[in-house]
């Protein structure tokens, strides 16, 4: 299990954000993404999972053991907590959810309306989504916002027993996740150049 990336551009809107990316990532490995605001991280998290092209370069991956969370958590409120893991587990062919709630902390609200979460509650909700895909690629930007200190730390512990057993995680995130072996990647280096003045065709001024 691994996920490659070579020479990789990436955009959006039309420009290009970030361009000349190489790494790879190897089972039980965690790599961390760090940049400015708007330096492109969340369009490079898009691009390895699958929901917008490349501009350039390669990305290999096995689209099958790619799990995204953005965002967005991806709730159904008028559906329990339960019933959500349950009906995602369902989706990815997988059963059982026990472990998620526990991982996430989530055991007691599991009977409750997903609707009336708080946010911190519907976040942890939304990434225990993630293991009930049974799915080895976590793809994850910015999976900390709304989590207090000791969800942050269920969260990376969560991530760690991914690792353990042979998962793999990118993640985007501006704070530290008390991940001692990830690797950090800060994005800035590879920032594409804007096309100057003259690099406009004359046909289009
Ligand atoms: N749909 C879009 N159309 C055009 N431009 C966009 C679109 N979405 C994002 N952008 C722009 O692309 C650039 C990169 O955005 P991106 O969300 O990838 O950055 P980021 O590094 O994840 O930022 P942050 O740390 O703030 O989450 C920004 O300048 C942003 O305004």
């Amino acid at each position: 299990m691994s996920l490659l990336v070579e020479n990789l551009s990436v955009g959006r809107g039309g420009l290009v954000l970030l361009e000349g990316l190489d790494f790879s990532v190897s089972a039980g490995e965690a790599l961390v993404l760090r940049g400015p605001n708007g330096s492109g991280k969340t369009t490079l998290l898009r691009v390895l999972a699958r929901l917008q092209p490349a501009l350039a370069g390669r990305l290999s991956v096995e689209s099958d053991h790619l799990a995204y969370a953005g965002h967005a958590d991806g709730i159904k409120a008028q559906l329990s907590v339960a019933e959500n893991l349950a009906f995602w587990a369902e989706v990815h062919g997988q059963r059982g959810i026990d472990r998620a709630l526990e991982d996430f902390g989530l055991s007691d609200l599991a009977p409750r309306r997903a609707g009336t979460l708080s946010a911190g509650q519907k976040r942890r909700l939304g990434l225990a989504r993630l293991v009930v895909t049974g799915r080895a690629i976590w793809l994850l930007d910015e999976p900390t916002v709304s989590l207090d200190s000791a969800s942050v730390a269920l969260f990376a512990a969560a991530v760690q027993r991914h690792l353990t057993g042979g998962g793999l995680a990118i993640i985007a995130t501006h704070i530290d996740l008390g991940l001692p072996k990830a690797r950090v990647l800060d994005v800035s280096p590879y920032k594409a150049r804007l096309p100057e003045p003259g690099d406009l065709d004359e046909a289009f001024l």
